[in-house]
């Protein structure tokens, strides 16, 4: 690959694209950040202390100690961490720490793929390819469920549901980085995809926009 390949791929809970983000990081051979752990990290650290979820002197510290090279994947899973890192996430100062550290990684030769919320349209809003991965709420609380069902654990469907539909309204109704699609991104609506054919999607477009390139 002779130039970096930045990978931006934005949605709401659920969606598919952390598992897009890390089947494209494997076909393209770019190294993969999952942003939403890092967000889940403060909020987690706030939680293990006792911490309010709006001291934002504390949570400023918090995302001051976030280290993108451990965080702990089946340790930040939880629902209720999800939940809390969608209040930390308004905080301007806690963003722009972790949106610092997040084009660090980014920045690197020969590209990345990062997944979030605001990755096309502050992080990386350069990216030579963006996707927006969405999926209707009751399919994507349905995946959720089976996750946490896959995991041994048990959970409700509609309490699902209600708190997925509450996260996409704090995440799309924040003042800071709202999570929309950038207006450059491509849309892919997963509700009615396998895993297997949004990565045939995605792939389609990426390969487009690299022989693009060959144009120029
Ligand atoms: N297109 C798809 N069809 C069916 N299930 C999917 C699809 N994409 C992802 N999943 C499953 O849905 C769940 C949530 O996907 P994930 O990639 O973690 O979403 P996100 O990163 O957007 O929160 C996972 O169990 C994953 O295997
Ligand atoms: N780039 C990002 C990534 C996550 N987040 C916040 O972090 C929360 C958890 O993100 P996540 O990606 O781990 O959540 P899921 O989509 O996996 O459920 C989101 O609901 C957002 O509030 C964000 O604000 N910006």
């Amino acid at each position: 690959m002779s130039r970096s390949l930045i990978i931006a791929i934005d949605g709401p809970a659920a969606s598919g694209k952390g598992t897009l983000a890390r089947r494209l990081a494997d076909y393209y051979h770019l190294p993969h950040l999952d942003t939403g752990l890092t967000y889940r990290a403060v909020a987690h650290m706030l939680l293990t202390k006792g911490w309010p979820l709006d001291d934002e002197a504390h949570a400023i510290e918090a995302a001051r100690l976030v280290d993108l090279g451990h965080l702990d994947r089946e340790g930040l899973s939880a629902h209720t961490v999800a939940d809390a890192a969608s209040r930390v996430a308004v905080i301007a100062e806690v963003r722009r720490i972790l949106v610092d550290k997040q084009r660090a990684f980014a920045d690197r030769d020969g590209g990345a793929v990062l997944d979030g919320r605001d990755i096309g349209t502050v992080v990386c809003p350069e990216a030579e390819v963006k996707l927006y991965v969405t999926a209707s709420a009751e399919v994507r609380a349905m995946r959720r469920l089976r996750d946490i069902e896959g995991r041994g654990g048990k959970a409700d469907f509609d309490e699902i549901l209600s708190d997925i539909k509450l996260r996409d309204e704090r995440d799309m109704g924040r003042t800071d980085s709202p999570l929309k699609p950038a207006a450059d991104a491509h849309l892919l609506d997963t509700s009615e995809m396998s895993i297997e054919t949004a990565f045939i999607a995605a792939k389609a477009i990426i390969d487009d926009a690299i022989a693009k390139r060959s144009e120029i």
